[in-house]
């Protein structure tokens, strides 16, 4: 697949909305150089580092701390029972956006036309500024997420759009992480909690997971981001086996990147209403061996439903790697905050993994249950 940067279609947002700031466009990093476009210039080398990135300095901007943030931010030391869905009864829940599964098209070139796709170490993802642009010329018709947060020059908005437009700085350090310590995925079922543009998941499929599920908050963000990187990806894989390798044998007429899709399921929803929906599922459900989460915890108003999704739906002895910033301005959360949170639910147990101390610093922790042998 021929490597594309579309930069007309950024330059174009910027020219048609010249009042709105580099935040409202996805532009995560100081200055005019987003994350992914400095992750562009470091492509050529072939391999993530977590050192290599443009990271942002900024906290995150544009949310005020709301009462409701500040009044959940009261916990209550009840124990989490892992199969119920409960909620935190002092927890004032932003919207419950009711979850759905969404299907696979079955026609990948429909879902992919029109997009850019660029490209990453081992990775590729549509041009996330392309789709904000025609999501804009449609904005008729569903969440309209993309002229709320342009009006609102917010990247989150609460119960409305939480952020899956852009890839957030931390999920580099994730997939940079991943792939130094070797991480396996082979056989196991994989959940991309909160995906946004869903690259970890995507890195666990391409290591062969034997399912992987993407959850992400908004449906467009599933329909016009997560699904179509996923499709570009599994193409690309089969693009790169060698189908006259002896021995390697395949069944006539198999689709191979339909086979790899046919591994992946994505949801929509908040995350009480998304462990509610697998739960009842009439597919089977096996819980997840891995969790994989990247600046999800940013709102302390939404750690009883995370604590409660990842209790609920974390294998016995299953794993989350989970990203953040260790603190969020603003909004209020952060590594320390939510470690707080899990210490006092006493039902898993946390451990760094990395701390990446540039500025405002960035960790990696390892969460699993404190029974887990
Ligand atoms: C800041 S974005 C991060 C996206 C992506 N993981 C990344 O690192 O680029 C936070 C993600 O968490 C999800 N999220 C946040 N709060 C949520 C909630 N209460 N229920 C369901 N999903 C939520 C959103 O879907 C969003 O994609």
């Amino acid at each position: 697949m021929a490597f594309q940067f579309n930069f007309t279609i950024d330059s174009l947002i910027e020219n048609e909305l010249p009042a709105l700031g580099d935040e409202a466009l996805g532009l995560e990093s100081s200055g005019k150089t987003s994350v992914l476009e400095s992750q562009k210039g470091k492509m050529k080398e072939g391999k993530w580092s977590s050192k290599e990135c443009d990271l942002s300095k900024e906290p995150l901007w544009g949310c005020e701390l709301s009462a409701e943030v500040k009044a959940s931010q009261v916990y209550d030391n009840s124990l989490v029972k892992s199969d119920e869905i409960v909620k935190d009864p002092k927890e004032k829940q932003p919207g419950l956006k009711v979850a759905k599964e969404h299907d696979i098209p079955e026609d990948s070139k429909k879902v992919v036309e029109n997009k850019v796709v660029e490209v990453l170490p081992d990775l590729q993802h549509v041009n996330l500024s392309g789709v904000r642009m025609a999501s804009l010329k449609n904005s008729s018709c569903g969440e309209d997420i993309v002229s709320q947060s342009l009006s609102s020059h917010s990247d989150l908005i609460t119960g409305v759009y939480e952020g899956g437009l852009k890839i957030w700085e931390c999920t580099f350090d994730l997939l940079a992480y991943l792939a130094d310590e070797e991480v396996q995925f082979a056989g196991k079922r994989v959940l991309d909690l909160g995906c946004g543009a869903g690259l970890l998941g995507v890195i666990a499929l391409k290591g062969k997971a034997k399912e992987i599920h993407f959850q992400d908050y908004n449906s467009t963000v599933i329909d016009e981001i997560t699904i179509p990187n996923v499709m570009v990806n599994s193409a690309c894989e089969c693009e790169d086996v060698d189908v006259s390798e002896p021995g390697l044998k395949r069944r006539r007429n198999s689709n191979p990147a339909q086979e790899l899709l046919s591994k992946c399921r994505f949801f929509s929803g908040e995350w009480y209403e998304f462990s509610k929906l697998v739960l009842s599922s009439k597919k089977t459900f096996a819980k997840y061996d891995i969790i994989l989460t990247s600046e999800t915890i940013y709102n302390p108003s939404y750690y009883s439903a995370f604590h409660q999704t990842l209790a609920s739906l974390l294998d016995e002895n299953g794993q989350v790697f989970l990203a953040s910033k260790a603190h969020y301005f603003g909004v209020g959360g952060g590594v320390h905050l939510f470690q707080k949170f899990i210490e006092e639910r006493n039902v898993f147990e946390t451990r760094i993994l990395k701390i990446i101390d540039e500025g405002l610093s960035r960790i990696l922790i390892k969460i699993t249950f404190k029974h887990a042998h």
